[in-house]
């Protein structure tokens, strides 16, 4: 699969927050998109999503997202937004199978396949303790890892996600992270918004570093996470060192002043 991001622009209100990003990306391959707040993170994915309006073009394999007929592209995009919530008292493993409705025909119930899936993203989450729980009775961090299961079990061609790992504790930040590489090693694509370097830098192939709505720096996490690109960006010093799965970047302090 084939993501292909031209010149997009998009605007929320009369801000115009997203100024021209293009990109190119192929299978396999777990993508970081980073930067500080408000730059535009989760509005450049809810247009690529073709969730949002937006001009220029987002293509799948050479398909325009927004000529996509619906089901369609729901079967191609799976999409868990930031600090996704549920306000419907619904049983967990009811919700996670919401995530193959864009495979099911018309009033036709799950086939073997269907259910396969449901049962391996909640193995993947480790949410098969909640499946019987009212999702309103999970915890933050509970509810966020039964939203990804339902994400995953789109077992869609790009998952985007946006930060993912934000309201998990460390184990669960650790495994879901492992997951989503395992998810882009089996040749799927995943853009995974997120906040903390470390584990940006120790998970993802590549890090797109965006900057006032626009890409600031776009490569391999050890070129995009340099102090430079740290100061320019995020007005940090970070500390950073190790290596592969034991990078770490370490943020110790503000580069600018409180005046
Ligand atoms: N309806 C709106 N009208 C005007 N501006 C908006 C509207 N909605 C969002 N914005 C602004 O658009 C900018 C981009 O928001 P976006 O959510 O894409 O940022 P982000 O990079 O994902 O940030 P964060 O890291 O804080 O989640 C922000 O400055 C936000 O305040």
């Amino acid at each position: 699969m084939r993501l292909t991001i031209e010149n997009l622009h998009a605007s929320l209100g009369q801000t115009h927050v997203v100024r021209g990003v293009s990109l190119e990306a192929s299978g396999a391959q777990f993508i970081g998109l980073i930067g500080p707040n408000g730059v535009g993170k989760t509005t450049l994915v809810r247009a690529a999503a073709a969730l949002i309006p937006f001009t220029g073009s987002v293509e799948l394999d050479g398909a325009s997202v927004s000529s996509m007929e619906p089901r369609a592209r729901a079967r191609a995009i799976a999409y868990l937004a930031q600090g996704a919530g549920s306000h419907w008292p619904l049983e967990v493993s009811r919700l996670v199978a919401l995530g193959r409705l864009p495979h099911l025909a018309p009033f036709r119930a799950p086939a073997p396949e269907d259910e396969a899936a449901i049962a391996r993203a909640m193995s993947l989450a480790d949410v098969e303790c909640f499946r019987g729980r009212d999702v309103l009775t999970l915890s933050g961090g509970e509810r966020a890892r039964v939203l990804l299961a339902r994400a995953l079990a789109v077992e869609a061609p790009l998952l985007l996600v946006d930060e993912p790992v934000a309201s998990l504790d460390p184990y669960h930040q650790i495994r879901i992270m492992e997951v989503l590489r395992a998810y882009a090693d089996e040749g799927r694509m995943v853009v995974a918004v997120l906040h903390d370097l470390s584990l940006a830098a120790r998970y993802c192939d590549r890090l797109i570093l965006l900057d006032g709505g626009t890409v600031k720096a776009d490569g391999r996490p050890d070129e995009v996470l340099t102090p430079a690109n740290l100061e320019e960006t995020y007005r940090i010093r970070a500390l950073t060192g190790g290596e592969g799965r034991e990078s770490y970047v370490l943020p110790i302090a503000r580069t600018d002043s409180l005046d």
